[in-house]
């Protein structure tokens, strides 16, 4: 494992406590289904993914990084734990009282801006930025179950499982080839790069904590 690798995983360890205080994860730990933080997650989730994913293809093809999993990541757009949250939305709740908000939430923008940035700094640090997608949820789930706050049994086990095999996957890949490309550039853009992995990381925790923040429609 190279230096740069080395680096980005200590970001994620340093950030995990503060995943660990988010109230939507502390919430998904306790098993309790909030029909409306959910439903609020899923919308944005999919503005987000439709931003992210073209600008992902766009680095890794720059790249000629070309893994199975990697190309499966940036079709699927993750439809299949999104219908995990809407099943358990609609276990506890008529989902056409819950009001959606349709607005680009604070923490979509701005993570949204984050990525149109770090683009413009050029490949190494755009393709950083973009890693902290997978990177996060990959680790996140797998420190959750193996830490054992989230146990077969709890309604949001499937969830944080999916997101450890597949996240987790993509982001073995993804780290391999930012290792690599590590060592092309000069330290000036390696420090670029990881301060824009560090604040896409701070960006996922405002994006699960903002879902909380709405009601009734509103962003309280
Ligand atoms: C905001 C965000 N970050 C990460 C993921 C998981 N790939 C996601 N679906 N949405």
């Amino acid at each position: 494992m190279g230096t740069y690798v080395k680096q980005i995983e200590g970001v994620m360890k340093e950030a995990l406590p503060s995943f660990y205080e988010n109230d939507f994860i502390k919430a998904c730990e306790r098993g309790e289904i909030l029909a409306e933080p959910l439903l609020n997650y899923i919308y944005q989730d999919n503005i987000y993914l439709d931003h992210f994913l073209p600008m992902f293809t766009k680095v890794l093809k720059s790249y000629k990084i070309e893994t199975e999993t990697l190309l499966q990541f940036q079709g699927d757009q993750d439809t299949e734990p999104h219908q995990m949250m809407d099943i358990l939305a609609k276990e506890v709740t008529d989902i056409n009282q819950v009001q959606v908000v349709k607005d680009w939430l604070p923490a979509t923008t701005g993570y949204l801006n984050h990525l149109d940035e770090s683009d413009k700094k050029g490949n190494f640090v755009s393709l950083s930025a973009l890693a902290g997608c997978p990177y996060v949820y990959g680790y996140l789930a797998e420190r959750l179950i193996e830490d054992g706050k989230m146990k077969p049994g709890n309604p949001f086990f499937e969830w944080f499982d999916f997101y450890k095999g597949t996240d987790g996957q993509v982001t073995r890949d993804l780290l391999a080839a930012l290792d690599k490309e590590a060592e092309k550039v000069s330290e000036d853009v390696r420090q670029q790069g990881l301060t824009a992995f560090y604040q896409s990381v701070q960006f996922e925790n405002d994006f699960f904590a903002q879902a909380m923040e709405v009601q009734d429609g509103k962003k309280r």
